[in-house]
């Protein structure tokens, strides 16, 4: 099975993070993710993070490091999620896709409402901080 390469970005200010609720008719629909996208061909991750994030979320990308890689096989798609830590950003997140959006403590992440890719993002999130 093909792997898609995804950009994700991990939206830190003080102890909360910025997550968005994935709609319900496309991959993982209903749960709550990151915001990211597949990296286009020609793109660099880098790149691909920061137009994805502001398609996303409206903000721009400023400061950011490299989290975590994780591959995961949902059996129907196999991904890469290439997750960064994105620290420094221009601009207030909301859903500009007319997604809902919301702010969790990292604390309280509740690994079950993400995809399960996410669990392993999770774990590299409490180990970083
Ligand atoms: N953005 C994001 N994707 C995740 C996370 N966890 C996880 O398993 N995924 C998976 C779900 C999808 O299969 C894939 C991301 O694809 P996507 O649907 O966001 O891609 P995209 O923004 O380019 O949108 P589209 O072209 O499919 O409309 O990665 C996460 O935390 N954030
Ligand atoms: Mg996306």
């Amino acid at each position: 099975m093909k792997e898609v390469h995804v950009a994700v970005g991990v939206i830190l200010r003080g102890n909360q993070v910025y997550v968005c609720l994935r709609p319900e008719d496309k991959h993982q629909g209903g749960k709550w993710e990151f915001p990211g996208g597949k990296v286009d061909s020609g793109e660099t991750v880098q790149q691909a993070l920061s137009r994805e994030l502001s398609e996303e979320t409206g903000i721009r990308v400023n400061t950011s490091s490299p989290l975590t890689e994780v591959v995961h096989d949902y059996g129907d798609k196999r991904v890469r999620l290439d997750v960064h830590l994105v620290t420094g950003f221009d601009g207030e997140p909301y859903g500009a896709e007319g997604q809902q959006g919301q702010w969790w403590s990292v604390d309280s992440l509740d690994p079950t409402v993400f995809p399960q890719a996410n669990k392993e993002i999770i774990n590299a999130l409490h180990a970083t901080l």
